[in-house]
């Protein structure tokens, strides 16, 4: 099995082709240089991509990063690994079964009617990658070493990102929040059957993600984002090399509500589909609260203090059953 960078972005070679485009309009994504972040790029380079940033923080929620330094490779072998677990046969992919939110792996398969598919999910935690490594599957052989290649270089593109996105805030760029590089990454790897039906199977339901940001990569389209609360959807096009970024309800808490966790979806199209969701926050008990510089009389502070511990708490007792997210759970109205 390989994988190949084809010009509609990364692609398993066994999935199906073509790539279809969804019919709704799409949003032009902006596009952020990562390189331009860099410290040795040009002061004023490096403000107007803080300013793109700010933009597309205010306005859409998300941004698509290039030039991120992930070379082809690690990107190729991780999604090997994950699409090689997937296809495994179920028995070996039992033992990480489980609904205890707190395992540190977990896999689980959301299936409809007659047992067909609609999305299998293995998630685990990845930062520090020391500690948790020795819970993933060996099996594919090569899953620990090529998913754990791509956890850390995705790990060290986040923390300078949410760098950036602070300073887009007006934070400056020595702002420092303690504890962040060993904060927590948590992968949420998905696989997605073909069912060209439509209209479109729901893969994976409306949510916003736990966390400050969300660096998914994906082998093609699938993903769907909304700005009304679900009420419309706009389908994401892939980008060939691009990795797709997305703010989670912390980073909303720490803006104070300037900017706002994405609402998202994934929906089933014409090709197999892997996304893998790298999700970043701080450490499991660490409380996460709005950041006292953006406080102020006329801002006053929106926002409960809460940690992925309360997250975890919060679903697992059935509390976003009643239609409430844990973002809404933390406003202060
Ligand atoms: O598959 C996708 O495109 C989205 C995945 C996602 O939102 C998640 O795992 O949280
Ligand atoms: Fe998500």
């Amino acid at each position: 099995m390989g994988v190949n960078m084809l010009t509609g972005g990364m692609s398993v070679a066994h999935l199906r082709s073509p790539r279809i485009r969804y019919e709704a309009a799409t949003t032009q994504i902006p596009v952020i240089d990562f390189g331009l972040l860099k410290q040795q790029s040009t002061v004023t380079a490096r403000s107007a991509v803080i300013e793109d940033i700010k933009n597309a923080c205010q306005k859409l929620g998300c941004f698509h990063v290039v030039n991120h330094g992930i070379s082809k490779s690690v990107i190729s072998g991780a999604l090997e690994a994950a699409s090689s677990f997937f296809h495994l046969p179920p028995e070996k992919k039992s033992e990480f079964e489980s609904f205890d939110l707190k395992k540190p792996v977990r896999y689980e398969a959301a299936l409809q009617g007659n047992n067909n598919k609609l999305r299998l999910l293995l998630k685990h935690y990845a930062n520090p990658l020391r500690d948790w490594i020795p819970f993933w599957p060996q099996n594919p052989p090569n899953y620990r070493e090529t998913m754990g290649a791509y956890s850390k270089e995705i790990q060290q593109v986040a923390v300078q990102l949410i760098y950036a996105i602070l300073e887009s805030l007006g934070l400056g760029p020595n702002y420092h929040i303690t504890n962040l590089e060993n904060g927590m990454q948590l992968m949420a790897v998905n696989y997605y059957p073909y069912n060209n039906t439509a209209p479109h199977k729901i893969g994976l339901h409306a949510h916003t993600d736990y966390g400050f940001i969300t660096i998914l990569l994906q082998t093609c389209d699938g993903l769907q984002i909304s700005h009304n609360n679900g009420n419309t959807w706009q389908p994401v096009h892939i980008q060939p090399g691009a990795l797709h970024v997305h703010l989670g309800d912390h980073m909303e808490v720490l803006s104070n509500g300037r900017y706002k966790g994405l609402m998202h979806r994934a929906v089933l199209g014409c090709e197999e589909r892997i996304s893998m969701a790298s999700i970043h926050g701080l450490s499991m008990n660490e409380k996460v609260g709005t950041l006292k510089e953006l406080v102020d009389e006329q801002h006053p502070k929106r926002y409960r203090e809460s940690s992925f511990t309360d997250f975890l708490e919060f679903i697992s007792s059935g509390n976003n059953c009643g239609g409430k997210s844990f973002i809404q759970s933390l406003r202060n109205v």
